[in-house]
């Protein structure tokens, strides 16, 4: 059958002022567009109308009439209020009402949300013209449409009486399908770029003839990247913060102590406070002092104090003897309530088990220096200290977003040609194992206004962006151009001669207050993954004022030989410790390709491979190389 044309009629007030744009008719027009063969349709007609009976049933009429559409969708209109009569626009040119295909949009707006009960979708045939009802909204466009297109060529048919015995339709493809997938993601675009306001990229990817054939960017070593992102980084502003709420953020200056610990000469023993000079012996028991009291009376020769553990020594006494050491002569009355006298057994030595004042903390003494990362050791000496609030760095705002028109999230089934977003879970994650809580900034197409959007707006709520793909030399590579061209990024380095992560780039794009910084990571998912281990994390951590950004380095012993690359390369590594060996013995996790994350999965550390020379082009087992770990160990 001849393709079925299509009308969209939009019925709002606001937009057809121009107050608002009208999103879901171009929605609707996009997904006809792109899906033709599939769904056998093609856009014919498309008008934005107010909320007026006249003019609504009027192009209806023409529609129908005059171009002898086979299809016209509206879409607005069909709720509660006053202005909402395209149900009753629809019903004066109908001839018969279609009320299956109005069930069909109700139920499934139900599965969505209980407000699809307050629209009045009106389906129904003028003419050899199947006119159908959608409410107005967006989401409600994706659901209705990809609800009835599986029978509208059936429907068509009926209404034209056409031999149905060679009609091209049937279920819902699987082909019909993808094309509704597609133009969900279609849709991003669709939002981005119709939103107010938007941006739009000077950057051309029309003319893919004119690319560059050698990458523009020159090489740098591994350890000068490292250094022109810590030159560019000075710590964040500071702020003061309750102790509990402290803890992974590194202190702004040094900390004193304000009190001394022991606040007071402390029992370090449960026993008894005594005087030395009485030596051994029977004492009377003359007072007893628990941890959080004060002995009331001052100790006498011939007397003791019975103590616990952290209690003050009380005057007079100068060693605390422990219970073991002592023997109980006699009680005072008949129960065994209360000690009347001991015996000590040992001779005392003074001072015995007394922490003196201040010996463990002394008051004014520096705690915590300046750039500390305050792990719960910090905290729980500090709070010995008497400090309750702390001045640290604040940490970066940071958001983490996808490119590439590859990209899908969320669908059962994935569509031809696609993959999953997986750098997004494992860097957002990544940054948490480390401390850094990160928005997820969505996934950009790979198209200049949908990239330059996309980035803008995470940059606006966030100090640091971290993106991943779109950073080598394909035709649609053009993350860097936007950054440079629409956002007046300056790059600081373009390419890294390292493996994995060669097109890793950073930039700062200037901004109010001060530069916002972009990371823009290779898509390859353990290139992402290494980068963001070597140059994202310690960036971050120097962003919010830890005087060592770097995680230490470790010597490892290679288990068997190992051919090195003609860069520098980090390759995965499992870690084997045991008796036999003075360093772990280190085990590289099979093929070290950029895409394979199950290169990534066992690993233990990263391997610092030195890249080849003439004279050596491979590793012997038992050589000691560095290795920076990437997980804590336990053992079973
Ligand atoms: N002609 C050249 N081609 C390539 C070179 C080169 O020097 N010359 N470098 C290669 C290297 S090395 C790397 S690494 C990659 C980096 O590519 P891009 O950063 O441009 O990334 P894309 O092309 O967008 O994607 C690469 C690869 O990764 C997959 N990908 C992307 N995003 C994700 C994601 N969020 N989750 C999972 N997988 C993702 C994507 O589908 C591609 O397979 O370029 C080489 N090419
Ligand atoms: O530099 Mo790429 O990250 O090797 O695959
Ligand atoms: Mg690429």
């Amino acid at each position: 059958m001849f393709p079925i044309r299509v009308g969209i009629l939009t019925v709002s007030d606001r937009c057809s002022s121009g107050e608002t744009k009208d999103i879901s008719g171009l929605y609707l027009k996009t997904v006809i567009d792109n899906a033709k063969s599939d769904l056998n349709m093609v856009f014919a007609e498309r008008a934005c109308v107010p909320d007026e009976i006249p003019i609504i049933s009027k192009f209806l009429r023409k529609w129908s009439d005059d171009l002898e559409l086979e299809l016209i969708i509206t879409t607005g209109g069909t709720g509660l209020t006053s202005r909402d009569v395209t149900p009753e626009a629809t019903k004066s040119v109908i001839d018969k009402e279609a009320t299956g295909i109005s069930v069909a949009l109700l139920q499934e707006g139900l599965k969505h949300t209980p407000m699809a009960m307050l629209s009045r979708p009106v389906c129904g045939i003028r003419n050899k013209t199947l006119i159908v009802n959608f409410p107005g909204s967006i989401q409600a466009c994706i659901d209705c449409f990809a609800v009835i297109s599986p029978v509208i060529v059936h429907a068509v048919e009926l209404i034209r009486d056409v031999d149905t015995d060679h009609r091209i339709h049937g279920s819902p493809s699987k082909c019909k399908e993808n094309s509704l997938k597609q133009s969900k993601s279609m849709l991003n675009k669709i939002l981005s770029e119709s939103m107010e306001n938007s941006l739009k990229s000077k950057v051309n990817v029309e003319f893919v003839a004119n690319r560059c054939r050698t990458s523009p960017y020159p090489l740098v070593k591994f350890e000068k990247a490292r250094e022109l992102i810590l030159d560019t980084i000075s710590p964040l502003s500071t702020m003061d913060v309750k102790l509990r709420d402290a803890l992974g953020y590194a202190t702004y200056c040094d900390i004193q102590s304000k009190e001394s610990h022991p606040p007071f000469d402390a029992a370090m023993k449960d026993g008894y406070a005594v005087i030395t000079n009485d030596g051994t012996g029977t004492r009377i028991v003359m007072d007893n002092t628990l941890a959080g009291e004060v002995a009331s009376s001052q100790l006498k020769p011939g007397y003791c104090v019975r103590i616990t553990t952290g209690a003050p020594i009380p005057l007079g006494a100068d060693a605390v003897v422990q219970v073991e050491d002592t023997v109980l002569v006699s009680v005072d009355g008949n129960d065994m309530s209360e000690e009347m006298e001991i015996q000590i057994l040992k001779h005392p030595v003074s001072g015995q088990d007394i922490r003196k004042i201040g010996s463990d903390i002394e008051k004014d003494s520096i705690l915590v220096k300046s750039g500390s990362v305050l792990t719960s050791s910090e905290l729980g000496l500090l709070a010995t200290a008497g400090i309750t609030e702390v001045t640290v760095y604040r940490k970066p705002k940071i958001a983490v977003l996808s490119t590439g028109n590859e990209l899908e999230t969320n669908s059962t089934e994935l569509s031809p040609g696609k993959i999953r977003d997986s750098n997004k879970i494992t860097l957002l994650s990544l940054l948490k194992e480390h401390g850094f809580d990160a928005v997820d900034g969505g996934i950009a197409l790979d198209e200049p206004n949908d990239i330059l959007n996309k980035i803008q707006s995470s940059l606006d709520n966030v100090d640091v962006l971290i993106t991943t793909g779109g950073v080598s030399m394909g035709e649609r590579d053009i993350l860097p151009d936007i950054l440079i061209e629409d956002l007046k990024a300056v790059l600081h380095f373009g390419r890294v001669n390292m493996k994995p992560g060669k097109p890793m780039k950073f930039f700062t794009v200037p901004a109010k207050h001060r530069p916002k910084f972009v990371f823009t990571l290779p898509g390859n998912p353990v290139s992402a993954t290494v980068t963001c281990h070597l140059f994202v994390l310690p960036a971050l951590r120097a962003l919010s004022g830890f005087r060592k950004p770097y995680p230490a380095l470790i010597k490892v012993k290679t288990a068997s030989e190992v051919k090195l690359d003609e860069r520098y390369e980090f390759a995965r590594a499992t870690l084997k410790w045991s008796d036999e060996f003075v360093v772990p013995q280190a085990t590289i996790t099979g093929n070290q390709v950029s895409s394979r994350m199950m290169s990534m999965l066992s690993a233990d550390c990263l391997l610092y491979l030195p890249a080849a020379t003439d004279k050596v082009k491979k590793l012997p087992p038992g050589e000691i190389i560095n290795a920076q770990l990437m997980r804590n160990f336990t053992t079973d």
